[in-house]
Protein backbone atom coordinates (compact mmCIF):
# COMPACT_ATOMS: atom_id res chain seq x y z
CA UNK A 1 0.00 0.00 0.00
CA UNK A 2 1.46 3.69 -0.89
CA UNK A 3 2.27 5.60 2.11
CA UNK A 4 0.55 8.04 2.94
CA UNK A 5 2.31 12.04 2.33
CA UNK A 6 1.35 15.21 3.81
CA UNK A 7 3.84 16.84 1.12
CA UNK A 8 4.94 15.82 -2.35
CA UNK A 9 8.56 16.26 -3.08
CA UNK A 10 9.13 16.53 -7.27
CA UNK A 11 12.93 15.49 -7.26
CA UNK A 12 15.13 18.14 -9.81
CA UNK A 13 18.24 16.46 -10.07
CA UNK A 14 18.03 15.13 -13.34
CA UNK A 15 16.60 18.48 -14.47
CA UNK A 16 17.87 21.64 -12.35
CA UNK A 17 20.88 19.17 -11.30
CA UNK A 18 21.30 19.35 -14.68
CA UNK A 19 22.66 22.58 -14.30
CA UNK A 20 24.97 21.52 -12.14
CA UNK A 21 26.89 19.27 -14.31
CA UNK A 22 26.86 21.19 -17.62
CA UNK A 23 24.28 19.29 -18.97
CA UNK A 24 26.49 16.45 -19.27
CA UNK A 25 23.73 13.40 -17.94
CA UNK A 26 24.33 10.33 -19.99
CA UNK A 27 21.59 7.54 -19.79
CA UNK A 28 23.13 5.10 -17.83
CA UNK A 29 23.69 7.81 -14.65
CA UNK A 30 19.73 9.03 -15.44
CA UNK A 31 19.17 5.19 -14.81
CA UNK A 32 20.92 4.53 -11.87
CA UNK A 33 19.52 7.66 -10.35
CA UNK A 34 15.65 7.11 -11.54
CA UNK A 35 15.89 3.57 -10.20
CA UNK A 36 17.10 4.53 -6.81
CA UNK A 37 14.94 7.81 -6.56
CA UNK A 38 11.64 4.89 -7.55
CA UNK A 39 12.86 2.64 -4.88
CA UNK A 40 13.23 5.41 -2.20
CA UNK A 41 9.61 6.05 -3.49
CA UNK A 42 10.01 9.69 -4.26
CA UNK A 43 6.59 10.90 -6.05
CA UNK A 44 7.70 12.96 -8.88
CA UNK A 45 11.37 13.10 -10.76
CA UNK A 46 11.63 15.93 -13.35
CA UNK A 47 13.82 14.85 -16.11
CA UNK A 48 14.97 17.55 -18.95
CA UNK A 49 17.92 20.02 -20.16
CA UNK A 50 18.34 22.24 -17.41
CA UNK A 51 16.29 24.78 -19.35
CA UNK A 52 13.65 22.68 -19.62
CA UNK A 53 12.49 20.73 -23.11
CA UNK A 54 14.59 21.45 -25.90
CA UNK A 55 16.96 23.59 -23.85
CA UNK A 56 19.71 22.09 -25.66
CA UNK A 57 21.43 24.74 -27.93
CA UNK A 58 24.48 27.04 -27.79
CA UNK A 59 22.13 30.11 -25.95
CA UNK A 60 21.52 27.58 -22.99
CA UNK A 61 24.38 24.89 -23.23
CA UNK A 62 24.16 21.57 -25.01
CA UNK A 63 23.32 18.60 -23.49
CA UNK A 64 25.76 15.79 -24.00
CA UNK A 65 22.74 13.39 -24.50
CA UNK A 66 19.42 14.24 -26.51
CA UNK A 67 16.79 14.68 -23.26
CA UNK A 68 14.03 12.17 -24.80
CA UNK A 69 16.56 9.46 -24.66
CA UNK A 70 16.74 10.31 -20.75
CA UNK A 71 12.93 10.37 -20.62
CA UNK A 72 12.31 7.42 -22.06
CA UNK A 73 14.93 5.40 -19.78
CA UNK A 74 13.81 7.08 -16.59
CA UNK A 75 10.10 6.32 -17.36
CA UNK A 76 11.33 2.95 -18.04
CA UNK A 77 12.46 1.92 -14.69
CA UNK A 78 10.03 3.81 -12.77
CA UNK A 79 7.58 1.54 -11.19
CA UNK A 80 5.54 3.90 -8.83
CA UNK A 81 7.74 7.20 -9.22
CA UNK A 82 6.13 10.02 -12.20
CA UNK A 83 8.44 11.50 -14.46
CA UNK A 84 7.96 15.37 -14.54
CA UNK A 85 9.23 17.38 -17.31
CA UNK A 86 9.66 21.68 -16.95
CA UNK A 87 9.05 23.62 -20.36
CA UNK A 88 8.86 27.39 -20.65
CA UNK A 89 6.79 28.66 -23.68
CA UNK A 90 9.36 29.91 -26.40
CA UNK A 91 12.00 26.95 -25.68
CA UNK A 92 10.05 24.17 -25.69
CA UNK A 93 6.97 23.35 -28.26
CA UNK A 94 3.56 21.55 -27.81
CA UNK A 95 4.67 19.21 -30.37
CA UNK A 96 7.93 18.48 -27.23
CA UNK A 97 5.38 18.31 -24.98
CA UNK A 98 2.85 15.78 -26.67
CA UNK A 99 6.18 13.72 -27.42
CA UNK A 100 7.44 13.33 -24.14
CA UNK A 101 3.24 12.84 -23.41
CA UNK A 102 3.96 9.72 -25.93
CA UNK A 103 7.31 8.63 -23.96
CA UNK A 104 5.36 8.20 -20.44
CA UNK A 105 5.81 11.52 -18.90
CA UNK A 106 2.73 12.36 -16.39
CA UNK A 107 3.34 15.74 -15.06
CA UNK A 108 4.03 18.88 -17.04
CA UNK A 109 5.41 21.78 -14.93
CA UNK A 110 4.89 25.06 -16.87
CA UNK A 111 7.37 27.95 -16.56
CA UNK A 112 7.37 31.51 -16.65
CA UNK A 113 8.51 34.87 -15.82
CA UNK A 114 6.44 35.73 -12.41
CA UNK A 115 5.12 38.47 -14.50
CA UNK A 116 4.76 36.58 -18.19
CA UNK A 117 1.92 34.30 -16.95
CA UNK A 118 -0.05 34.87 -19.63
CA UNK A 119 2.29 32.76 -22.10
CA UNK A 120 1.17 29.72 -20.41
CA UNK A 121 -2.74 29.39 -21.62
CA UNK A 122 -1.90 27.28 -24.46
CA UNK A 123 0.79 24.82 -22.86
CA UNK A 124 -1.45 23.95 -19.79
CA UNK A 125 -4.08 23.64 -22.06
CA UNK A 126 -2.29 20.94 -23.76
CA UNK A 127 -1.09 19.44 -21.01
CA UNK A 128 -4.59 19.38 -19.52
CA UNK A 129 -6.01 17.40 -23.19
CA UNK A 130 -2.70 15.23 -22.80
CA UNK A 131 -4.07 13.74 -19.40
CA UNK A 132 -0.82 15.31 -17.62
CA UNK A 133 -0.54 16.43 -14.29
CA UNK A 134 -0.53 20.18 -14.54
CA UNK A 135 2.02 23.05 -12.72
CA UNK A 136 2.02 26.50 -13.81
CA UNK A 137 6.25 27.49 -11.97
CA UNK A 138 5.56 31.12 -11.61
CA UNK A 139 9.94 31.79 -11.77
CA UNK A 140 12.11 34.93 -10.36
CA UNK A 141 9.19 35.29 -7.88
CA UNK A 142 11.55 37.29 -5.86
CA UNK A 143 11.13 40.20 -8.49
CA UNK A 144 7.15 40.88 -8.26
CA UNK A 145 4.88 42.28 -4.85
CA UNK A 146 3.12 39.71 -3.70
CA UNK A 147 -0.46 41.34 -5.43
CA UNK A 148 1.40 40.89 -8.99
CA UNK A 149 2.48 36.99 -7.80
CA UNK A 150 -1.27 36.50 -6.76
CA UNK A 151 -2.90 37.75 -9.83
CA UNK A 152 -0.27 35.58 -12.61
CA UNK A 153 -1.31 32.93 -10.10
CA UNK A 154 -4.75 33.11 -10.69
CA UNK A 155 -4.26 33.06 -14.12
CA UNK A 156 -2.61 29.67 -14.32
CA UNK A 157 -5.37 28.91 -12.27
CA UNK A 158 -7.87 29.56 -14.67
CA UNK A 159 -5.95 27.86 -17.35
CA UNK A 160 -6.53 24.37 -15.75
CA UNK A 161 -3.41 24.07 -13.28
CA UNK A 162 -3.53 22.00 -10.88
CA UNK A 163 -1.12 23.36 -8.75
CA UNK A 164 1.20 26.61 -8.37
CA UNK A 165 4.67 27.16 -7.78
CA UNK A 166 6.70 30.03 -5.89
CA UNK A 167 9.64 29.87 -7.84
CA UNK A 168 13.14 31.58 -6.02
CA UNK A 169 15.21 31.25 -9.34
CA UNK A 170 17.86 33.18 -7.66
CA UNK A 171 17.67 32.15 -4.39
CA UNK A 172 16.83 35.45 -2.94
CA UNK A 173 13.71 35.65 -0.80
CA UNK A 174 13.82 35.97 2.55
CA UNK A 175 12.01 33.39 4.88
CA UNK A 176 9.44 36.32 5.92
CA UNK A 177 9.13 37.21 2.00
CA UNK A 178 8.36 33.25 1.38
CA UNK A 179 5.57 33.17 4.20
CA UNK A 180 4.29 36.51 2.40
CA UNK A 181 3.80 35.03 -0.76
CA UNK A 182 2.79 31.37 0.17
CA UNK A 183 0.28 32.76 2.62
CA UNK A 184 -1.67 35.17 0.11
CA UNK A 185 -1.45 32.42 -2.19
CA UNK A 186 -3.27 30.17 0.15
CA UNK A 187 -5.74 32.87 0.76
CA UNK A 188 -6.51 34.02 -3.08
CA UNK A 189 -5.69 30.68 -5.28
CA UNK A 190 -7.38 27.24 -5.03
CA UNK A 191 -5.16 25.13 -6.11
CA UNK A 192 -2.26 23.30 -4.40
CA UNK A 193 0.67 25.62 -3.92
CA UNK A 194 4.56 24.78 -4.39
CA UNK A 195 8.37 26.22 -3.54
CA UNK A 196 10.99 25.30 -5.21
CA UNK A 197 14.37 27.00 -3.87
CA UNK A 198 18.10 27.61 -4.45
CA UNK A 199 21.02 27.65 -1.77
CA UNK A 200 22.55 30.68 -3.00
CA UNK A 201 21.63 32.56 0.42
CA UNK A 202 21.70 29.40 2.40
CA UNK A 203 18.02 29.64 2.48
CA UNK A 204 16.40 26.69 0.70
CA UNK A 205 15.76 24.30 3.53
CA UNK A 206 14.69 27.18 5.50
CA UNK A 207 12.48 28.66 3.01
CA UNK A 208 11.12 25.52 2.06
CA UNK A 209 9.66 25.01 5.92
CA UNK A 210 7.89 28.44 6.11
CA UNK A 211 6.37 27.38 2.72
CA UNK A 212 5.33 24.14 4.11
CA UNK A 213 4.05 25.99 7.40
CA UNK A 214 1.65 28.39 5.42
CA UNK A 215 0.16 25.13 3.48
CA UNK A 216 2.50 24.64 0.74
CA UNK A 217 2.12 20.89 -0.25
CA UNK A 218 4.09 20.82 -3.45
CA UNK A 219 8.43 21.20 -2.53
CA UNK A 220 10.96 20.37 -4.56
CA UNK A 221 13.86 18.94 -3.60
CA UNK A 222 17.26 17.73 -5.63
CA UNK A 223 19.67 14.65 -4.10
CA UNK A 224 23.06 16.25 -3.06
CA UNK A 225 21.32 19.89 -3.63
CA UNK A 226 22.11 19.46 -7.40
CA UNK A 227 20.79 22.90 -9.18
CA UNK A 228 21.67 25.76 -10.82
CA UNK A 229 23.49 28.06 -8.55
CA UNK A 230 24.41 26.59 -5.32
CA UNK A 231 21.73 24.34 -5.88
CA UNK A 232 18.26 23.36 -4.44
CA UNK A 233 16.98 22.35 -0.91
CA UNK A 234 18.95 18.77 -0.18
CA UNK A 235 16.20 16.06 -0.84
CA UNK A 236 17.67 13.81 1.79
CA UNK A 237 17.71 16.44 4.07
CA UNK A 238 14.49 17.76 3.91
CA UNK A 239 12.84 14.10 3.83
CA UNK A 240 14.74 13.73 7.63
CA UNK A 241 14.05 17.34 8.83
CA UNK A 242 10.07 16.65 7.80
CA UNK A 243 10.26 13.39 9.55
CA UNK A 244 11.65 15.00 12.69
CA UNK A 245 8.72 17.28 12.36
CA UNK A 246 5.89 14.95 11.68
CA UNK A 247 5.37 15.77 8.33
CA UNK A 248 5.04 12.49 5.84
CA UNK A 249 6.96 12.94 2.87
CA UNK A 250 6.12 8.98 1.79
CA UNK A 251 10.28 8.53 1.14
CA UNK A 252 12.54 6.09 2.59
CA UNK A 253 14.92 8.71 4.34
CA UNK A 254 18.15 5.61 4.27
CA UNK A 255 17.21 4.83 0.35
CA UNK A 256 17.75 8.79 -0.28
CA UNK A 257 21.22 8.39 1.68
CA UNK A 258 22.35 5.63 0.31
CA UNK A 259 21.55 6.89 -3.00
CA UNK A 260 23.10 10.45 -2.43
CA UNK A 261 26.30 9.25 -0.83
CA UNK A 262 26.85 6.12 -3.49
CA UNK A 263 25.47 6.68 -6.83
CA UNK A 264 24.88 10.95 -6.81
CA UNK A 265 28.47 11.95 -4.97
CA UNK A 266 31.15 9.80 -7.02
CA UNK A 267 29.45 11.11 -10.57
CA UNK A 268 29.87 14.68 -9.23
CA UNK A 269 33.46 16.88 -10.40
CA UNK A 270 33.39 18.89 -7.37
CA UNK A 271 30.24 19.26 -4.51
CA UNK A 272 27.62 20.89 -4.68
CA UNK A 273 28.99 24.32 -2.49
CA UNK A 274 28.06 27.94 -1.92
CA UNK A 275 30.63 29.70 -3.52
CA UNK A 276 31.18 33.30 -3.74
CA UNK A 277 29.62 33.27 -7.27
CA UNK A 278 26.67 31.64 -6.30
CA UNK A 279 26.39 33.92 -3.63
CA UNK A 280 26.31 37.06 -5.73
CA UNK A 281 23.28 35.40 -7.24
CA UNK A 282 21.05 35.06 -4.34
CA UNK A 283 22.28 38.91 -2.85
CA UNK A 284 22.27 40.49 -6.23
CA UNK A 285 18.87 38.42 -7.22
CA UNK A 286 20.25 37.33 -10.45
CA UNK A 287 18.85 34.19 -12.27
CA UNK A 288 20.67 30.82 -10.72
CA UNK A 289 21.32 29.28 -14.39
CA UNK A 290 23.52 32.47 -15.44
CA UNK A 291 26.48 31.24 -13.25
CA UNK A 292 28.15 28.92 -15.42
CA UNK A 293 27.70 31.90 -18.50
CA UNK A 294 29.13 34.24 -16.33
CA UNK A 295 32.15 32.94 -14.61
CA UNK A 296 32.83 31.06 -18.46
CA UNK A 297 32.81 34.69 -20.30
CA UNK A 298 34.26 36.49 -17.04
CA UNK A 299 37.42 33.85 -17.30
CA UNK A 300 37.64 34.90 -21.23
CA UNK A 301 37.47 38.74 -20.49
CA UNK A 302 39.95 38.58 -17.69
CA UNK A 303 36.83 39.81 -14.78
CA UNK A 304 35.70 39.10 -12.00
CA UNK A 305 32.45 37.09 -12.16
CA UNK A 306 31.01 38.38 -9.28
CA UNK A 307 30.70 42.45 -11.24
CA UNK A 308 28.98 40.77 -13.80
CA UNK A 309 26.46 39.09 -12.33
CA UNK A 310 26.02 42.46 -9.84
CA UNK A 311 25.42 44.13 -13.01
CA UNK A 312 22.65 41.84 -14.36
CA UNK A 313 20.97 41.56 -11.30
CA UNK A 314 20.86 45.72 -11.56
CA UNK A 315 19.70 45.61 -15.05
CA UNK A 316 17.14 43.37 -13.98
CA UNK A 317 17.90 40.55 -16.66
CA UNK A 318 15.58 37.28 -16.46
CA UNK A 319 15.36 34.13 -17.54
CA UNK A 320 15.80 33.61 -21.46
CA UNK A 321 18.19 36.72 -21.93
CA UNK A 322 21.16 34.72 -21.60
CA UNK A 323 22.88 36.36 -24.44
CA UNK A 324 22.80 39.69 -22.77
CA UNK A 325 25.40 37.84 -20.41
CA UNK A 326 28.24 38.20 -22.90
CA UNK A 327 26.72 41.73 -23.85
CA UNK A 328 26.90 43.46 -20.64
CA UNK A 329 30.35 41.93 -19.88
CA UNK A 330 31.92 42.97 -23.36
CA UNK A 331 30.05 46.45 -22.31
CA UNK A 332 31.94 45.88 -18.93
CA UNK A 333 35.14 45.33 -20.13
CA UNK A 334 35.39 47.75 -23.06
CA UNK A 335 34.65 50.84 -20.70
CA UNK A 336 37.34 49.14 -18.02
CA UNK A 337 39.49 49.38 -21.49
CA UNK A 338 38.72 52.51 -22.32
CA UNK A 339 39.17 54.42 -18.79
CA UNK A 340 43.00 52.83 -18.56
CA UNK A 341 43.83 54.41 -21.80
CA UNK A 342 42.78 57.86 -21.09
C1 LIG B 1 14.16 26.35 -16.86
C2 LIG B 1 14.72 27.48 -16.24
C3 LIG B 1 14.91 27.44 -14.75
O1 LIG B 1 16.13 26.79 -14.47
C4 LIG B 1 13.73 26.90 -13.98
C5 LIG B 1 14.07 26.85 -12.55
O2 LIG B 1 14.34 25.80 -12.00
C6 LIG B 1 14.16 28.10 -11.78
O3 LIG B 1 13.74 29.15 -12.28
O4 LIG B 1 14.68 28.05 -10.66
MN1 LIG C 1 15.63 26.09 -10.27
Amino acid sequence: MAKKRDVWITEVALRDGSHAIAHQYTVDQVVKIAKALDEANVPYIEVAHGDGLAGSSLQYGLSRTNELELIEAAVSVCKQSKIAVLLLPGIGTMKDLQQVAGLGAKMARIATHVTEADVSAQHIGLAKELGMETVGFLMMAHMAPVEKLVEQAKLMESYGADAVYVVDSAGALLPHEVRDRIRALKQHVGVEIGFHGHNNLSLAMANSLVAIEEGATRIDGSVRCLGAGAGNTQTEVLVAVLDRLGVKTGIDLYKMMDLAEEIVAPMLPAPQEITRDSLVLGYAGVYSSFLLHARRIAEKLGMDARDILVELGKRKVVGGQEDMIVDVAVEMAKKRAESLVQ
